[in-house]
């Protein structure tokens, strides 16, 4: 047995302590996998004395100071950008390896961590914060390495997955469900990050990046949440036998002269009950993998939560004290491709438009000529009559996503239609 792989563990909270009781609690069996025992060095808490639970003797309101000091691997679990980031690259600059589940951090700071990992030869990794528990970065960076990864698309988040499938299920209010998921351990400290789209926004940054080998941070990707998701929503995609999902879609474009893009964005997107994603509920996540060799794989587990997200941040850490007693460490990613991102607007998407409109004749024509003007081609038309209104539904084919802006604006400011009751992208093909 090798010496110990000391660790400093920075945060304490939904996720820390399962990581601590884990290492505590099967601490032969993790020092037989590694070859060295892992020996926690210390435990920095933002109050000490509030936590009668843990060794008291590990206890430190000094993060800084325990990065400083004689440790091997840093595992953060805190949080946010400030001040984590100093003491990460601190740590990586000193040779430290890093474990991480913080995609607030990874989505801007990537990069920059990244660089300071390769410069000292330390490991940074971080599966832990895309999709909790979920083996999907290592595939990514590791597995998938050899083949040409077309796309990524899926429900990163669980409180936003959890919100919408109590929604769609059991009619439950927004914010009710909202209060039940941060309980469980699955929101975000500021709830806002999650249904508005900042947590799966940054998820599919590092998603987009490990896939494309190129720099893809949060602020390239087109965000929006569920905040504005309602009951009229939920329904229209029903009366279509669709339910509404907040998808994650990272996407490799060949445009006609061959020259490529990423497209990334995180949306609320209305697929068919038959699809596979519709069936995932509560806070599950589900990512599926399109690579030009290996054909579509499909990543299914538990995406958020103490128990489930200690398991990613304990297989990196197994990882990172291995590679310390084979005096070396694991596989590098890369970011050589440097492709540049698509504007939203200039990405294909389809629209589903549901309105409220005047029954008479010539309103779908009128209604036609708008999606006819901004080049849409229309793939369903369906009307419901309902006493004096009609309620009409369209179902684009792919266009431009400005197109179809552009032609839902335009059809709002028609006379002929009273209100534009639902517009949501679509995806998948109905059975
Ligand atoms: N909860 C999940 O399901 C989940 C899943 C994947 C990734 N993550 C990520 O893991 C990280 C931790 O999440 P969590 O749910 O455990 O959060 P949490 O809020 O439960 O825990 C964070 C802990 O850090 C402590 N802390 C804050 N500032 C500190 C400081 N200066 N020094 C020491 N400790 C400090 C807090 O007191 C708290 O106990 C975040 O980056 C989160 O995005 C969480
Ligand atoms: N708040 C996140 C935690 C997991 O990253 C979620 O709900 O998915
Ligand atoms: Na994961």
């Amino acid at each position: 047995m090798s010496d110990p792989v000391r660790v400093a563990l920075l945060g304490c909270g939904t996720v820390g302590s399962e990581v601590v009781r884990r290492l505590i609690e099967d601490s032969e069996e993790l020092a037989a996998r590694v070859g060295a025992p892992i020996e926690i060095a210390g435990i920095a808490v933002r109050r000490p004395d509030k936590h009668p639970e843990l060794p008291q003797h590990l206890l430190t309101a000094d993060a800084g100071e325990l990065v400083e000091s004689d440790v091997d691997v840093v595992v953060e679990l805190i949080g946010g950008i400030d001040p984590v980031r100093g003491w990460l690259l601190t740590a990586l600059r000193k040779g430290k390896s890093v474990v991480t589940g913080n995609k607030a951090l990874l989505s801007e700071y990537g990069a920059e961590l990244s660089e300071a990992a390769d410069a000292s030869g330390a490991d940074l990794y971080y599966e832990a914060a895309v999709a909790g528990a979920i083996p999907l970065l290592r595939p990514l960076r590791e597995s998938l390495a050899g083949d040409r990864i077309m796309r990524v698309m899926g429900i990163v988040n669980g409180t936003t997955n959890f919100i919408l499938s109590a929604m769609d299920s059991t009619g439950a209010g927004y914010a009710e469900t909202l209060d039940e998921a941060t309980r469980l351990g699955y929101a975000e400290a500021d709830p806002s990050a999650d249904v508005d789209g900042y947590d799966a926004a940054a998820k599919a940054a590092i998603l987009a990046s490990l896939a494309f080998h190129s720099r893809v941070t949060a602020a390239d990707v087109h965000r929006e949440g569920i905040a504005g998701i309602n009951a009229s929503d939920i329904a229209a995609a029903k009366l279509f036998n669709r339910t509404v999902k907040l998808l994650a879609i990272c996407e490799r474009v060949v445009a006609d002269d061959g020259t490529e893009s990423v497209s990334a964005r995180v949306h609320p997107v209305m697929i068919p009950r038959s699809h596979q994603l519709a069936g995932v509920g509560g806070a599950f996540n589900a990512v599926y993998v399109e690579a030009e060799a290996a054909g579509e794989l499909m990543f299914y587990g538990q995406g958020a939560g103490g128990a489930p997200t200690a398991s990613a941040v304990l297989g990196d850490l197994v990882a990172a004290a291995r590679n310390r007693v084979a005096g070396g460490r694991g596989p590098r990613e890369s970011a050589h491709a440097a492709l540049p991102v698509r504007p939203m607007g200039q990405t294909p998407t389809r629209y589903h438009v549901s309105l409220d409109v005047a029954d008479r004749p010539g309103v779908l024509a009128q209604i036609a000529q708008a999606f006819a003007v901004h080049d849409v081609s229309i793939a369903a038309v369906r009307q419901r009559d309902r006493l004096s209104t009609a309620s009409l539904v369209i179902v684009t084919h792919l266009a431009p996503d400005a197109a179809l802006r552009a032609t839902v604006e335009q059809i709002g400011k028609l006379d002929v239609v009273r209100e534009v009751v639902s517009v949501m992208r679509v995806e998948g093909e109905d059975s």
